[in-house]
């Protein structure tokens, strides 16, 4: 574990032992270890008290579970009542038991009852919806290859395209010894009409799509709006974040284009409280909300050590190397992802940590899409990588082994912070998360309050590392310092706190512009500063 971690573990362990004992006695149960474990309904009653520890089944079964930290249940996929060839296209991807959130949803999702799930990251989440999908397609009439607008009877929206592609991947594994079932995947950033023609001409009861491509399929794409009047389930994943106001006009257009008789899923690992005033623009009344996550405890997972670090803005850019320098010492297998707030801010940081040769990659939304969709099938391959992204990798995407999750500034909100911790520390694993925060920034900690964060002291870094990080900034092209620090501006202008006090916002502004060594701020266009509402701020040089 590097210095930073051990400062973090060591802060971590004296400053909350009480955490940490809370935390030990939840990993062992209750005293007499038979702690019960219940799922609720929407008005709080007890739905069911699913017993597991004697080998039940998921449809009955008593005993207790003793909540643990496992992401793995007692429940045996060969156990469970779905079709044989989807046991065998299971049994083929290496899944033998079921994990909590799949034994928990399952019953409830093959009853066809609507269901609002929330589970930790990396718990398997994505085949607890597709089984159960899978199901449903198999039990309907079998389709005429005949006829010309075959149904597409499950519909699954996932809020990024890195995402959408690898829960297609895995409907399709899943759909092995299905021959006549097939999934296909729409997103943005590739040929609208080599999709129409996948859609045509390959089976596609199951379709999975980002919000925007959708749209567009709905809206130019013909006869495409009469295959989704055949939808027996919709899907959210990510559904805390598809049901923001930046995806609720399309999630809406969505709902308007599935039949009202349908069965809807929607899946995530955080649920904050807005989402369950709002679900009910696509769940029936009588959903349920299956949680398992036990009240009261960590979002988070126990066996992912995070830390936090407060330190000056100018030191942010040598305090990030030292530390990835620190992880790759102490680790030769190092897989780390590296978040900053923006798709500009990303390419900057990926442009400077290559310029100080280390080994990294960078993924973002400005990148064309099939140079994201290399770049993230090289990192889910690969070892002794740093992947420097933004917020297009925070959620859902499963790249294994990740060893340390750097977040560089503040994460839009708990949430977002969560998910991102989430790419680490996956399937039971253990991981490592440090978030990195100017001194301005730190009030972000009072909504994470719940979470275990230890405070790391700040490694030290020597005169000739902090040298070796201007020399290499000194070397990043100009115009990627502009849009860097334009980007940089309009993040913090669009955050409630710190873009409130437009002066202080723009001398912040001002000093992360000399972090990449300009003493002069960049000039922004006249027009884009008036659409940040900045048009006449003093500080600011307008072209
Ligand atoms: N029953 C199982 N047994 C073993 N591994 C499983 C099982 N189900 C899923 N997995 C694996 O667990 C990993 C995480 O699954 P998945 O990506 O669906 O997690 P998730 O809960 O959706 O995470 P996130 O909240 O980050 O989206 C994947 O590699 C998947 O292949």
């Amino acid at each position: 574990m590097n210095p930073a971690a051990q400062n973090a573990a060591a802060d971590k362990n004296s400053g909350s032992r009480s955490r940490k004992r809370k935390n030990r006695d939840l990993k062992n149960g209750k005293p007499n270890g038979s702690s019960k474990k219940r799922f609720q309904t929407t008005n709080n009653e007890v739905v069911e008290e699913v017993n597991l520890n004697k080998g039940g089944d998921v449809n009955g079964g008593s005993g207790s579970i003793v909540v643990t930290d496992s992401y793995l249940s007692d429940s045996r996929f060969d156990k469970c009542s779905v079709s044989p060839l989807s046991l065998k296209g299971i049994k083929d991807a290496g899944y033998e038991k079921m994990t909590l959130v799949q034994e928990a949803t399952l019953p409830a999702i093959l009853e066809g009852k609507d269901v609002l799930a929330k589970a930790k990251t990396g718990t398997g989440k994505t085949v607890a919806f597709l089984l159960p999908s899978i199901e449903l397609v198999v039990k309907s009439p079998p389709i005429d290859r005949g006829q010309k607008r075959t149904p597409i009877l499950i519909l699954v929206i996932c809020p990024t395209r890195e995402l959408a592609c690898q829960a297609a991947a895995e409907a399709t594994k899943l759909l092995k010894y299905h021959p006549t079932i097939g999934a296909q995947v729409v997103i943005g950033g590739t040929n609208l009409s080599s999709e129409q023609k996948h859609m045509q001409s390959n089976p596609c009861q199951i379709l999975v799509a980002t919000p925007g491509r959708l749209r567009d399929h709905i809206d130019n794409t013909a006869g495409f709006a009469s295959r989704l009047m055949g939808v027996k389930a919709l899907v959210l994943d990510e559904a805390d974040h598809l049901l923001d106001m930046g995806f609720r006009k399309d999630i809406e257009k969505i709902i308007a284009a599935v039949p009202k008789q349908r069965q809807t899923l929607m899946f995530s690992a955080t649920v904050p409280e807005s989402v369950h005033q709002v679900c009910n623009i696509a769940l029936r009344k009588d959903f349920e909300f299956i949680s398992t996550v036990q009240e009261g405890t960590e979002e988070t997972h126990s066996k992912v050590n995070q830390m936090y670090l407060v330190a000056p803005l100018d030191k942010h850019f040598s305090l990030l190397y030292a530390i990835l320098k620190e992880h790759i010492a102490a680790d030769v297998d190092y897989k780390v992802l590296v978040f900053c707030t923006t798709a500009m801010v990303t390419r900057l940081v990926s442009d400077l940590l290559g310029r100080l040769n280390l080994n990294v990659r960078e993924i973002h939304s400005r990148k064309p899409q099939s140079y994201r969709t290399r770049i993230s099938d090289e990192f889910r391959r690969s070892k002794g990588i740093i992947l420097v992204t933004s917020d297009v990798s925070a959620r859902g995407v499963d790249y294994p082994d990740v060893t340390l999750v750097v977040q560089v500034g503040l994460p839009t909100d708990k949430q977002q912070y969560i998910h991102r911790l989430g790419r680490t520390g996956r399937k039971g694993k253990e991981g490592q998360g440090i978030l990195l925060l100017a001194p301005w920034e730190e009030f972000f900690l009072d909504s994470t309050k719940d979470l275990p964060i230890g405070k790391a002291r700040v490694p030290s870094v020597d005169p000739d590392t902090k040298k070796k990080v201007e020399r290499a900034m000194s070397n990043v092209e100009m115009e990627n310092k502009e849009k860097a620090y334009q980007a940089w501006l309009g993040y913090y202008n669009s955050n409630k706190k710190v873009g409130k006090d437009k002066k202080k916002l723009v001398e912040l502004a001002n000093e992360f512009s000399k972090c990449m060594g300009l003493d002069t701020p960049p000039a922004i266009s006249k027009q884009i500063l008036r659409k940040m509402g900045l048009g006449n701020v003093p500080g600011l040089r307008s072209k």
